[in-house]
């Protein structure tokens, strides 16, 4: 479904230049949940943004569908709305002045006027709130209302309400208790199943992406060291530096997500 082929991102200030991401190769497959997992500061964000056009790569291609979606510094969408994001901070990523149900439709003002498919929006909205575990009351109300896990809700009904085929989820529970992000991921989990989406799915927790991904890309210092199946990659990973993830992560989080 993706292509990414080496591609490489480098941010240029004035004083300096950096290597965010460097000589990269990945497939992600139509239909697979695949993590992204690195240390703060390897690169996964930036991989995220070229996907959905918040930064284009230095060199290097990436293809949707077989069509490019970067030519130089333009980005290319495929179709408005068929790739989405949702965004760790719930707290900041919603507008805090605007209500409910106009955050969720906001992401269709992008779609070509005849895509808005205005009739038959409400029932739309209406069966979306309620499928990610809000009620129809809730549309009317503004972000501060909600507990940090209905914010990620209302971001991932926003998400779907262009009825995307893939989707970039950054750390998307991260800044949720333990309990309410089991809730989250399953319910992400099952959106998956039922809309037959792709995710690339980018944490830094270990136990959360063995619970949520079937194949994972290892990031380090801009580079994917290592990428296989999750089971492979917990069992046997071959790389010095997934193996030190695994032994510095596992112990502790695992502990945590008894309840995932
Ligand atoms: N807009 C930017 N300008 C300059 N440098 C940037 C920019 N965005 C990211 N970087 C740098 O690029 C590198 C990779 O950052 P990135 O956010 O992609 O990593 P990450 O793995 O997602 O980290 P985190 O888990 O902390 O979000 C970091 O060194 C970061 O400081």
């Amino acid at each position: 479904m993706i292509e990414i082929t080496q591609v490489e991102k480098v941010y240029t200030s004035a004083s300096q230049s950096m290597k965010a991401v460097q000589s990269m190769d990945l497939t992600i497959q139509e239909g697979e949940i695949l993590g992204i997992v690195g240390e703060s500061g390897s690169g996964k964000s930036t991989l995220g943004k070229m996907i959905i056009g918040l930064e284009a790569p230095t060199s290097g291609t990436i293809t949707y569908q077989g069509k490019s979606l970067w030519n130089k510094n333009k980005y290319f969408r495929v179709r408005p709305g068929e790739i989405q994001t949702v965004f760790q901070d719930p707290q900041s990523s919603l507008d805090p002045r605007m209500r409910v149900k106009d955050i969720i439709l906001e992401p269709l003002l992008a779609l070509p006027r005849s895509e808005r498919k205005i009739k038959g929006q409400a029932d739309k909205l209406i069966q979306l709130i309620k499928r990610v575990g809000l009620k129809e009351e809730h549309l009317d109300r503004l972000p501060h209302e909600f507990s940090g896990g209905q914010r990620q809700r209302i971001a991932i009904a926003r998400a779907l309400i262009t009825d995307p085929s893939f989707i970039v989820l950054d750390e998307p529970t991260s800044a949720l208790d333990v309990s309410v992000q089991a809730q989250v991921l399953n319910l992400l989990k099952e959106l998956q199943k039922e809309r037959k989406l792709t995710y690339m799915f980018i944490s830094h927790n270990m136990s959360v992406i063995r619970y949520m991904c079937e194949r994972v890309a290892v990031m380090y210092k801009g580079e994917i060291v290592e990428v296989g199946n999750t089971k492979d990659i917990f069992e046997t990973p071959k790389h010095a530096y997934t193996q030190k993830l695994l032994s510095s992560v596992l112990t502790v989080q695992e502990k945590k997500m008894v309840e995932i």
